[in-house]
């Protein structure tokens, strides 16, 4: 766990592509590199499922999540969530984002902080207003701590409830949530608003498909995990390489001067390139969702090995982020060799895949995309920050990828 890149190479290169290995206790196939990423991903004749991969590890707290339903019952719910992410819907998000993100940024200080947990802050403030559509008020306190007991319970060593231990605080945070979201069905059903819960419980596909109410309570719960641990890593990512390539922040802080405004709209998205490159590159250098686990539903043949039927399966797109097959000098930090006379992605369409692929990928890509961008001009345009010359940013790998120092800067407001 401490060096999953060193040690998966190691496996590649002993045992090539597929191989079995042992993680949680499970005897585990792993499947590496973006060959193996796309075949799993494809899943072409429905061979792999999401439920039997997931379960395992985050099942009892994101239960009927819409990643953890398989083939066509996933489809169904797909086409009504799909609803909630159209143009339309995603304007309405970025409409609401950009106040609160100016009044989240307002009240960091000068001088040294820790970008995780003040990112880690804005971006639940975010979700509670763009997803919920309220203040929680007083209540926020506890809803950021179930969300953080219910995301790290996944992890836990220890795969049943021991009071104070990572899954019984896990169990706990959900019940909270669940009761947080089903006492606000009624009022969300009632009328219709530009948040994500509304869009979930008035989403309806052209056959008049629509979500129960334990869909509802099931999708915020998964979605707000989705959404706020994934993006806040991208952010304390971005915000560590541009302290370390002083000259990045630079040229991205002018791209959003010239825009001339502070609040993002829809339409501006196109406009910053280099926050766009930036953060391709900040996904590929730490992929928030390190590994993707699946299930075998039958024996699959793949590249001359037989995977029994029931097999728990890994693909990692940490790893495959740092194949120096794929990408040259794969530790630097270097935006530009997405930009179009480089495009080094595009030697394999499955090398990068931050927001996996096929069936599951990413519902909020778009949404993730949007909400960084917005975050980073703003942030650009009120501070300046910097780390020490030798400062190298240590990750924690036993949950999702996160700083282990929290990531101290020095912040100059501008
Ligand atoms: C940088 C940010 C993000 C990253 C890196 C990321 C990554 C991923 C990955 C790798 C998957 C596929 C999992 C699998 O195949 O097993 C996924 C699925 C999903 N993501 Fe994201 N995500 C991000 C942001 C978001 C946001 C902002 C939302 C919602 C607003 C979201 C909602 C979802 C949902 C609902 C799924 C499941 C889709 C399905 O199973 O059909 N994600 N994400």
């Amino acid at each position: 766990m401490r060096d999953p890149v060193g040690l998966m190479r190691q496996r590649y290169d002993q045992y090539g592509p597929v191989s079995w290995t042992r993680l949680f206790g499970l005897r585990v196939v792993q499947m590496l590199g973006p060959d193996a990423n796309q075949f799993v991903l494809m899943n072409k004749g429905d061979l792999f499922s999401n439920h039997g991969g997931w379960d395992f590890f985050i099942g009892p707290f994101f239960h009927r999540g819409i990643m953890l339903l398989d083939f066509e019952e996933h489809r169904w719910h797909r086409r009504i969530m799909q609803q909630a992410f159209t143009k339309n819907a995603l304007r309405g998000y970025l409409e609401r984002m950009g106040p609160r993100i100016t009044a989240g940024l307002d009240t960091w200080p000068e001088g040294g902080i820790k970008v995780l947990p003040r990112v880690k802050r804005l971006t639940l403030d975010l979700a509670t207003d763009v997803f919920m559509g309220q203040e929680l008020g007083p209540r926020s306190e506890q809803v950021n701590r179930a969300f953080v007991d219910t995301v790290r319970a996944g992890t836990a060593l220890l795969r049943f409830p021991v009071p104070g231990l990572r899954w019984s605080k896990g169990l706990r945070g959900r019940r909270v949530l669940e009761q947080l979201f089903r006492d606000e069905i009624p009022t969300k059903r009632a009328q219709e608003d530009n948040d994500l819960f509304s869009a979930l419980c008035h989403a309806t596909t052209e056959d008049g498909d629509r979500f129960s109410d334990d869909d509802v309570v099931n999708h915020m719960i998964f979605l707000m995990m989705a959404a706020h641990d994934t993006t806040t890593i991208t952010l304390s990512n971005l915000f560590y390489h541009l302290a370390s390539a002083p000259e990045w922040q630079e040229r991205l802080r002018e791209e959003s001067r010239a825009l001339g405004k502070t609040q993002l709209e829809y339409e501006d998205l196109e406009k910053l390139p280099g926050i766009g490159l930036a953060m391709k590159e900040a996904l590929r250098l730490c992929a928030p969702v390190p590994s993707l686990p699946r299930r075998t539903v039958r024996d699959v043949e793949y590249d001359g090995f037989h995977i029994p039927k029931g097999s728990f399966i890994t693909m990692a797109p940490y790893f495959t982020h740092y194949m120096e097959e794929y990408w040259p000098d794969a530790e630097r930090f270097d935006p530009e060799r997405f930009a179009e006379h480089r495009r080094e992605d595009k030697v394999h369409p499955y090398a990068w895949v931050p927001f996996g692929g096929g069936a599951h990928k990413c519902i909020g890509l778009h949404f993730a995309d949007m909400q960084v961008k917005a975050i980073l001009h703003q942030v650009l345009l009120k501070y300046r920050w910097r780390v020490p010359a030798d400062y190298v940013m240590p990750v924690d790998t036993t949950s999702l990828p996160v700083p282990k120092d929290g990531l101290p800067v020095t912040l100059e407001r501008l």
